[in-house]
């Protein structure tokens, strides 16, 4: 599996946690920053990129951070193919690998701890989508988008 991670300046701190895990995980990665250690960032400018890398199927997933994640989520969401989903805890993390088939996950460093945004993406990414009706849910929304 390929991992694409981005995050503004709010979500550095977690972007350094997840880019840890997936060390750990044995997950190959691309890390498209921002270097913005001093300064402030425009989220639409790591989250459109790193969207599109995983749209064009350049990377599995991906997993992005700012201040609250919503920022981010809005933006991935934009960009056609992109299932991003704003998770906080690990019941939604499963929930919407199982369900959505999401390919994007966006957490809020302001809003979540270090160790539950681990334990969140370690969910996220070891979740596989469960088929069935959800396809068919899938099916709908990826049809809503060709038109
Ligand atoms: O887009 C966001 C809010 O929905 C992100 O949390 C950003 O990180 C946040 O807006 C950045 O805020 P700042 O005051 O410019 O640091």
């Amino acid at each position: 599996m390929k991992v694409v991670v981005a995050s503004d300046h709010g979500g550095i701190n977690i972007r350094r946690e997840i880019t840890e895990l997936l060390d750990e995980m044995g997950i190959q990665y691309t890390d498209l920053g921002c270097n913005c250690e001093a300064g402030s960032v425009d989220y639409p400018d790591f989250a459109f990129p790193a969207a599109e890398m995983v749209a064009r199927g350049e990377a599995d997933k991906g997993i992005l951070i700012c201040g609250t994640g919503i920022g981010m989520s809005i933006a991935a969401n934009k960009v056609k193919g992109i299932r991003c989903a704003l998770v906080h805890d690990t019941f939604s993390a499963k929930a919407t690998r199982e369900h959505n088939d999401s390919n994007m996950l966006a957490m809020g460093e302001r809003v979540i701890g270090p160790g539950l945004a681990r334990e969140v993406a370690r969910v996220w990414l070891t979740t596989e989508f469960a088929g069935g009706r959800h396809e068919t849910r899938i099916g709908k929304i990826k049809t809503y988008e060709a038109e």
